[in-house]
């Protein structure tokens, strides 16, 4: 069943070349997690904000974001109110800006469940001690006395987990969670939703710019570049045969999670493009070896069915592509290079 559906949803901000969002199409199933990455800048959080009727300040909006079939874009004070309050949940990049640091984390737990559901003291710090179980939190009865300072990044963050389980959403949207934390953490956090995923059935889009991280967590990844979705493919496929020459080049400048030796990453060229530029052709043109001067500056391309992919390159199904991450010592110079 589709929990989330982006249906050709474009944004554009007043005084802007290009739309912030042109055309997203996107879904995330019950029990499904789905990546959705791109550099900085590419429309990542203003897409997983539109799934919380969240549509910035004078935009222009068309297109549709179904939440459990209830659509968002104009949708009436009180519907917004039911999606935000009990089927979707937002989990942001830093977990102290989420807390109120004056306040014990039982307080901020509890707080929606006494006010909004109208449960007794201890019934809600009863809830709220499950839940910090149910985010693998070692002694939950005591953590609800803390205060935030006495934990660590990670342990808050998935205090902020927990927080949005308390209404029991259905659709779980984490907009790069584990950015602010180190390394090991970002495979505990991961895990943790990953397990509330396949436990709970939850459906999880996961906003990150770090594609391998994404593949660690997600079946299947949407590529986004410039507004718009330019490769979409289940994440096997994706890491074995990319499409899209963004898509390899994301994957040739990422560092494997589980990287044994240190690999040469090979950075994607130029800049992005900024919302007070635009093009009249492919919007990656500019920065992609394989440019055909009269073809890809033409018209920008469509997405279309490319095997179990959706690409949107004029020359997608031409082009062989292969990350090109060289590592030390590698006898095969050509390995990695993309072939045509
Ligand atoms: N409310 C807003 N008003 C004006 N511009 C905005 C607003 N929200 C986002 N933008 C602009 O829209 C573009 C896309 O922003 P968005 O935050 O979605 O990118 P992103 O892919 O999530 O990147 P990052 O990882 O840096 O957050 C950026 O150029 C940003 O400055």
């Amino acid at each position: 069943m589709t929990l989330l559906r982006y249906e050709d949803l474009s944004i554009t901000l007043p005084g802007t070349a290009r739309p912030v969002l042109d055309g997203i199409g996107l879904t995330v199933g019950a029990g499904e997690a789905v990546a959705l990455v791109g550099e900085s800048g590419s429309g990542k959080s203003v897409t997983a904000r539109a799934a919380l009727g969240l549509f910035p300040e004078g935009a222009r909006t068309t297109g549709r974001v179904r939440v459990d079939g209830t659509d968002l874009v104009g949708a009436d004070a009180a519907s917004l109110r039911r999606v935000r309050t009990a089927t979707a949940a937002m989990i942001y990049q830093d977990p102290r800006a989420a807390i109120n640091p004056v306040r014990r984390v039982g307080d901020f737990l509890t707080e929606s469940l006494r006010l909004v559901h109208g449960w007794t003291r201890d019934r809600a710090r009863g809830r709220a001690a499950e839940l910090l179980d149910a985010v693998g939190l070692p002694d939950p009865v005591r953590h609800l006395d803390q205060y935030p300072h006495e934990l660590s990044g990670g342990m808050l963050q998935r205090v902020v987990i927990a927080a949005a389980l308390t209404a029991e959403p259905r659709l779980l949207l984490c907009d790069e969670p584990t950015t602010a934390l180190d390394v090991s953490t970002q495979a505990e956090i991961l895990a943790v939703l990953g397990r509330l995923r396949r436990e709970r059935g939850l459906g999880l889009l996961l906003i990150t710019h770090d594609i391998e991280l994404a593949a660690s967590v997600t079946d299947r990844i949407y590529v986004m570049y410039a507004g718009r979705i330019v490769e979409t493919a289940p994440v096997g496929d994706l890491f074995t045969t990319p499409r899209h020459p963004y898509t390899a080049g994301l994957l040739g400048s990422s560092p494997p999670l589980d990287a044994k030796a240190p690999e040469r990453l090979v950075p994607i060229p130029g800049a992005p493009m900024g919302l007070l530029e635009s093009a009249p052709g492919c919007a990656f043109a500019p920065r992609c070896r394989f440019a055909e001067p009269g073809r890809c500056d033409q018209a920008p391309p469509p997405l279309s069915d490319h095997g179990p992919a959706r690409v949107a390159c004029h020359l997608a199904g031409e082009l062989t592509l292969t990350p090109h991450r060289d590592r030390p010592g590698d006898h095969h110079p050509h390995r990695n290079q993309e072939v045509r």
